[in-house]
């Protein structure tokens, strides 16, 4: 099975960590996740990332580190979540694919159900 390279984006401002939900139609739907989409052919993750966040949130990261890979397999698909930091941004977030957006704080993201790839980034935030 072929590898999905993915950027995941865990923006964090005041101890809030931004989430959104996944549409029922999509991969892993209906879960919460991090912002982020797949990385095109010959995009850095850090483009990926400030693509996906203007084209899902309408915003301009301005500052960016990485944080982790993961590499997870699901059933139907294998994935490597490169997941990186953003601790500030230009713009207001809103949900520009009607997605429902949440500022969560770190301590309670364990009320949300995220895909389970996802379980090793809420353990290093
Ligand atoms: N964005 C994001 N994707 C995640 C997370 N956790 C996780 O397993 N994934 C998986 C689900 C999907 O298989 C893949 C991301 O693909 P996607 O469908 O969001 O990417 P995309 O927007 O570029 O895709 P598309 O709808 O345009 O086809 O990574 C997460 O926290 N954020």
């Amino acid at each position: 099975m072929s590898v999905v390279n993915v950027a995941v984006a865990v923006i964090k401002i005041s101890g809030r960590i931004l989430i959104a939900k996944r549409a029922e139609h999509q991969h892993q739907g209906g879960l919460w996740e991090f912002p982020g989409g797949k990385i095109e052919d010959d995009e850095s993750v850090e483009n990926a990332l400030r693509r996906e966040c203007f084209e899902e949130l309408d915003i301009f990261p301005t500052r960016i580190e990485p944080l982790t890979i993961i590499e997870h397999q699901y059933t139907d698909k294998s994935v490597r979540l490169k997941v990186c930091l953003i601790t500030d941004y230009l713009g207001v977030p809103m949900g520009k694919e009607g997605q429902p957006l949440v500022w969560c704080p770190i301590s309670s993201l364990n009320n949300y159900d995220f895909p389970k790839a996802n379980q090793a980034i809420l353990g290093l935030i």
